[in-house]
């Protein structure tokens, strides 16, 4: 398998401000130094509790959000992650799909226009970018009616469907998709993950799949990051890192999921600082 993204010491810092100008005062360590490589056509899911840094990390992965420091490179091309446009080549190849379908397409726009934005913006006829976006429409499931629909006429997990036609309009190889499914009905949820299989079975594409849930991890990706404040705590092939989990981090994720033998109550991990 060839490698689609290496990440070297990725951290992205807030900026924290306070005083009456709000001057920035310090800097909030959301991710800290962290690595990872993502073959092509794999899904690699990254895994932690809420506010450990998941987002933080899928954002600055299509640069909207600035890098402290780190090294990238996409397809073995390094990236500069200090300039902005550097990122604008980047999102041609890694696009990404975002947790809340309601909030993540414009509400004043059809769904032709959100899907041919980013190819009329690369300077694509209006036509070619309309028979691209009914094409994307098709793969995703959706009738080529749509394209004069607004996002509120869809359902929830219409929506996210639009959401990944449109990451498709630029035949990204690489998609981050950020709790993708969390917004959804179980039921829904299901035909969403299968879409995301097709991505990788019939285009090759590779996944950043960002969770909190671990069931559906160890069934759906190939390789897990476990996150703990900002920092990698374990890495590893799914089976092995959520089965035979190394770090207690890890084994104290675990324990808390909830299982459905009623007769056993659920594992309650002690609060423990992991980080030090
Ligand atoms: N704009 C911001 N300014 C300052 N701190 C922020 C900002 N956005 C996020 N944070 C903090 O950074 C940390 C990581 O947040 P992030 O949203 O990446 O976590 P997460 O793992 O995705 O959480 P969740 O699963 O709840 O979405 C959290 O402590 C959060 O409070």
């Amino acid at each position: 398998m060839s490698e689609s993204l290496k990440v070297e010491n990725i951290s992205v810092y807030y900026p924290m401000r306070s005083g009456v100008f709000s001057r920035v005062s310090h800097y909030f360590k959301a991710v800290q130094d962290v690595s990872f490589t993502l073959e092509a056509g794999e899904i690699l899911a990254v895994i932690g509790e809420s506010g450990c840094g998941k987002s933080t990390l899928a954002q600055a992965l299509v640069g909207l959000l600035p890098w402290h420091s780190g090294s990238y490179s996409v397809f073995g091309k390094s990236v500069d992650v200090k300039n902005p446009k550097a990122f604008s080549e980047v999102r041609k190849s890694v696009q990404m799909v975002f947790q809340d379908p309601f909030s993540s397409l414009n509400p004043r726009q059809t769904v032709s226009q959100i899907l041919t934005f980013p190819l009329m913006a690369q300077g694509i006829s209006k036509k070619e970018a309309q028979k691209k976006a009914e094409q994307e429409l098709e793969w995703v499931g959706l009738p080529t009616d749509s394209l004069e629909r607004f996002p509120h006429e869809f359902s929830g997990g219409q929506r996210q469907r639009i959401g990944i036609a449109r990451a498709l309009m630029v035949d990204p190889k690489v998609i981050i998709a950020d709790e993708v499914t969390s917004a959804l009905d179980v039921s829904v949820q299901a035909q969403v993950l299968e879409l995301l299989q097709k991505l990788r079975k019939e285009l090759g594409i590779s996944l950043v799949f960002i969770s909190h849930d671990i069931l559906l991890v160890r069934s759906f990706a190939d390789k897990v990051i476990v996150m703990y404040k900002g920092k990698k705590m374990e890495e590893g092939n799914v089976q092995d890192v959520l089965v035979n989990p190394k770090h207690p981090y890890t084994q104290a994720l675990i324990a808390s999921v909830p299982t459905l033998d009623f007769d056993k109550p659920p594992k309650v991990p002690e609060m423990m600082d992991f980080s030090v």
